[in-house]
């Protein structure tokens, strides 16, 4: 074969693999096969390789497509947001049905490889029936009456060291960012609650900077986790999207030559790895250090009393979580959690617990500082003046602020911290009088389900109102209509936990102050990952009472 031949032969061999690769790609984008699948329902028309992505980032965010769908294309429709197509429902009935007839969340595809992918493939979140059986079996004891009732003290200490800290503020008569503060406190709780560790989050009143390093790299650590941009700043995620078959191999490819988003979110779920790890490894020791002193006699009535006396570090409290997690067994085999899943345990805890409560907390006190909502701030705080002003509640008298309790309902009605639920189809299924294929991902829109007219009255009203009962606004509301905490086996797990503490602080903050909302914010600005939150925080004026 001559040279020009040779080039010639190569020539048209890559002009074919480009051919062929293009008419692939292009194939590939419309997607035929899903097109065929799901033809026969309602949802917008889906533009070539980027679905409907291209109108999500147009009108800054899923939970705003899904409203503005739901209301063009009704309460069940398609929408090819990420990855795949997703079949969503908004109506009370058909969420019902999604939620409680089908048992595995959906979780999206990430970047992990090797080790990383072992460990995530393991997350609780991710679990399906018998295993997930056994891990929330594990949890469960955590959140039993017993164990929430000897947190009560930890997270009082924590909302009150939150009211200093705004007193701090009131001093410069500043704006103060309640969202921020709110996020110091609901870490500092999972820390003594869960771990037997104060991480000293808060500024409180005397050192007014974050007293470790860990701290301060844990926080920025599971901003980094949570935060879009790094996931969005990562090309890879990018191909991820646009040929999910070819997983394994971007997968492969980012491992090998990750780029700065990548880089970002590996280093931030290392860091709390490695502090979960630590914090597991420290109790272990110290329950071999209490064996041996039970060992010696010493009864651990006497030394809790020893400790009172002394003022002993208070330790780990009675159904501590890193507990639980060092005797976790598998129910069905009898077999101890490995390592790696306990660890993975406490690192799902970590990014579980603070986020969504801060977040339901920063939303209610922001519609409490808004300047409409004054009769009802008033209300609120003529109940927690009856039950006392320097009063600490016990667990009993958390019955005491049907009110208070309402205001936080109403907040998360109106932003629920989980905007978005999913569920996968675990058998061919009827929904909305469309036929659904087993496999097929199935959503939720929470955020708009809770937000129509359709089914609240005057959806744009804060009326707390709606979560008394006896009143008209009750009476309206619809059924089932109300999911801030999903529904079914996989609904929050740590719902009484995120209550309790989240009353707790109302209670605490408004026996001391009431708050004014800083002019600019009439409309606030909104950041969507997994959960909602306030985009640029909240930012008040506490005025003490
Ligand atoms: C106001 C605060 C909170 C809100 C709004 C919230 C909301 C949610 C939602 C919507 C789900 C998914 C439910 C579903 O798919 O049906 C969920 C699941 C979960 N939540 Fe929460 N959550 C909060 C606080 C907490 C806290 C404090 C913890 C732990 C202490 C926690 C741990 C979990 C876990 C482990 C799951 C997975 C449950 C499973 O799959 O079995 N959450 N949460």
């Amino acid at each position: 074969m001559t040279s020009v031949e040779f080039v010639l032969i190569s020539w048209s061999f890559w002009a074919v693999v480009l051919a062929s690769s293009l008419t692939a790609v292009v194939i590939y984008g419309f997607r035929p096969i899903h097109r065929l699948k799901l033809r026969h329902l309602p949802g917008p028309p889906r533009p070539w390789l980027f679905g409907n992505i291209p109108e999500t980032l147009k009108e800054g965010g899923i939970y705003r497509t899904q409203q503005i769908y739901a209301q063009k294309y009704g309460p069940l429709f398609v929408t090819h947001q990420i990855f795949q197509p997703i079949v969503m429902v908004e109506s009370p009935d058909l969420a019902r049905k999604v939620l409680l007839g089908n048992n595995y969340r959906c979780v999206f595809p990430n970047l992990l490889f090797g080790e990383e992918a072992r460990f995530e493939a393991s997350t609780y979140l991710d679990t399906r029936s018998d295993k997930h059986r056994t891990v929330r079996g594990a949890w469960q004891p955590f959140f039993f009456s017993g164990s929430l009732e000897g947190f009560l003290s930890l997270m009082w200490d924590a909302a009150d060291l939150l009211a200093d800290s705004v007193e701090m503020h009131c001093k410069d008569d500043n704006y103060m960012d309640i969202h921020a503060m709110v996020q110091a406190m609901t870490v500092q709780v999972v820390g003594t609650t869960a771990f037997g560790v104060d991480f000293h989050t808060q500024l409180a009143d005397k050192a007014n900077q974050y007293n470790s390093d860990d701290v301060k790299q844990l926080l920025q650590a599971v901003y980094d986790i949570m935060a879009p941009e790094a996931f969005s700043f990562s090309m890879y995620a990018a191909f991820l999207v646009l040929f999910p078959s070819a997983a394994p191999l971007i997968k492969l490819v980012a491992h090998c030559f990750p780029d700065k988003g990548l880089l970002t979110v590996r280093r931030g779920r290392q860091v709390v790895i490695d502090i979960v790890k630590k914090l597991m490894a420290d109790r272990r020791a110290d329950i071999e250090h209490e064996q041996k002193r039970e060992a010696k006699g010493l009864s651990s009535r006497l030394r809790a009393s020893f400790a009172e006396a002394t003022g002993e570090r208070r330790g780990v409290a009675p159904g501590s979580f890193v507990d639980l997690l060092v005797n976790a067994t598998d129910k069905a085999t009898g077999e101890s959690l490995s390592d790696l899943e306990r660890t993975n345990q406490a690192f799902v805890m970590v990014m579980s617990a603070y986020e969504t409560t801060a977040n339901s907390l920063a939303f209610t006190l922001y519609m409490l500082a808004r300047p409409e909502n004054k009769s009802k701030v008033e209300r609120l705080t003529a109940e927690v003046d009856a039950f006392g002003r320097n009063r600490v509640p016990t667990f009993e008298d958390l019955d005491q602020f049907p009110w208070l309790e309402a205001c936080l309902s109403e907040g998360m009605r109106v932003y629920p911290p989980v905007p978005t639920l999913t569920r996968e189809a675990e058998r061919d299924m009827e929904l909305g009088g469309y036929r659904i294929e087993k496999g097929t991902m199935l959503g939720v829109a929470v955020y708009s389900m809770h937000n129509s007219s359709a089914y609240w009255k005057e959806p744009e009203k804060y009326l707390p109102e709606r979560f008394m009962e006896g009143t008209p606004e009750s009476a309206a509301k619809p059924a089932h209509g109300y999911l801030p905490f999903g529904d079914g086996v996989r609904a929050c797990i740590g719902l009484r936990f995120a209550r309790m503490e989240a009353k707790l602080t109302l209670i605490r903050l408004f026996q001391r102050f009431t708050f004014e909302l800083q002019p600019g914010q009439e409309n606030l600005p909104l950041r969507e990952t997994i959960t909602l939150s306030a985009a640029n925080g909240v930012f008040v004026k506490a005025i003490p009472r």
